[in-house]
């Protein structure tokens, strides 16, 4: 799969992931008034209000991206219902060729993180059949509990053809409490790096390990660090817009071939239509404000690649 994401990359030009992660707030009146007509105010209504919301901006930028990220809790807060839309929106953006990463950020002990493998990325048995229950191309994984945590995940990606992205510095204000703490002088962020490229070198597809990192676009100087650290492991770099991440500040995240990152943005595309930028667009129209931010998010991040 990390050849498939590389290839797509290579064929958009687009290093992006477009984040699904569609909050009732996000979702415009007209797309809420009529799931809610048809399943009351429910959990189902919730779940179908954002299935169409996705459906909409997935069909409005399919065709410019090589990806995206659906954030399942997200999902999860509407419940059964809501998880049912999650496998409706990774079913759907595979049947549109894209890559789609879980954002499931799972890790426990061995036999709990295999059962979270299975479930997410690989298949499970019932009686004489086979089932592939979730079916995410990739997953997100929290490395905390070391490595007998990670394993069973990177096993089922083996035999998957799948692949991870393991957090090693979080974009969020307060990564740094536990994550630059030193140990042995040196930052945890680095050291869980040098983890995840020694578990990367064993799992390589053809120019890059299908064993990745997540690495926030809030701190650039770190990603300069880590993307040496690194250099075979594909960066999923989250915190772009929403969170004050820039183009100009994320070209030290990609390797010289112009590779080895992919950008994330989830508020800042699904909600674009809410903001100055795109407001033209309308609230009916917002799967257009979608992909026209998707296109000025590419140009940014292409500008940053070219030194402008
Ligand atoms: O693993 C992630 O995707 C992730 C890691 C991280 O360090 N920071 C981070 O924001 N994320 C996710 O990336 C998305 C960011 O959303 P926006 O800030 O709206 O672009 C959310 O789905 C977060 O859960």
């Amino acid at each position: 799969m990390i050849n498939k994401l590389v290839k797509k990359i290579k064929e958009t030009g687009a290093p992006i992931v477009v984040g699904l992660d569609p909050m009732l707030d996000y979702i415009p009146e007209h797309v809420q008034k009529k799931a809610f007509a048809e399943y009351g105010d429910t959990l189902e209504g919730a779940a179908e209000a954002i299935w169409q919301f996705n459906k909409e901006i997935v069909d409005k930028t399919y065709d410019i991206i090589p990806a995206v990220k659906p954030q399942i809790a997200m999902y999860e807060q509407f419940g059964v219902p809501g998880l049912i839309a999650f496998k409706k929106t990774v079913d759907y953006c595979k049947k549109k060729d894209l890559i789609v990463i879980g954002d499931i950020k799972r890790g426990d002990i061995g036999s709990t993180s295999k059962a979270y493998a299975v479930g997410h990325l690989g298949k499970v048995k019932v009686g004489g059949w086979e089932y592939a229950p979730f079916d995410e191309d990739f997953a997100t994984v929290n490395p905390y509990l070391g490595s007998d945590g990670v394993k069973p995940f990177i096993d089922v990606c083996r035999e998957e053809k799948k692949g991870l992205f393991i957090l090693v510095k979080t974009s969020n204000p307060s990564s740094g409490e536990f994550q630059d703490r030193l140990v042995d002088d040196r930052p945890l962020y680095e050291l869980v790096g040098e983890k995840v490229a020694q578990w990367g070198t064993q799992c390589m597809g053809d120019d890059y390990s299908y064993i990745g990192a997540v690495v926030g676009a809030t701190y650039p100087e770190i990603g300069k660090v880590l993307r040496k650290v690194m250099p075979k492991s594909y960066i999923l770099v989250p915190g772009y817009g929403a969170q004050g991440g820039r183009g100009k500040d994320l070209a030290h995240f990609f390797n010289e071939d112009g590779l080895g990152a992919i950008v994330n943005s989830s508020r800042g595309i699904i909600a674009a239509y809410k903001q100055e930028a795109y407001g033209r667009f309308g609230a009916e129209n917002f799967g257009d404000a979608s992909r026209a931010a998707a296109e000025d998010m590419i140009l940014d991040i292409r500008d940053a690649l070219a030194g402008k």
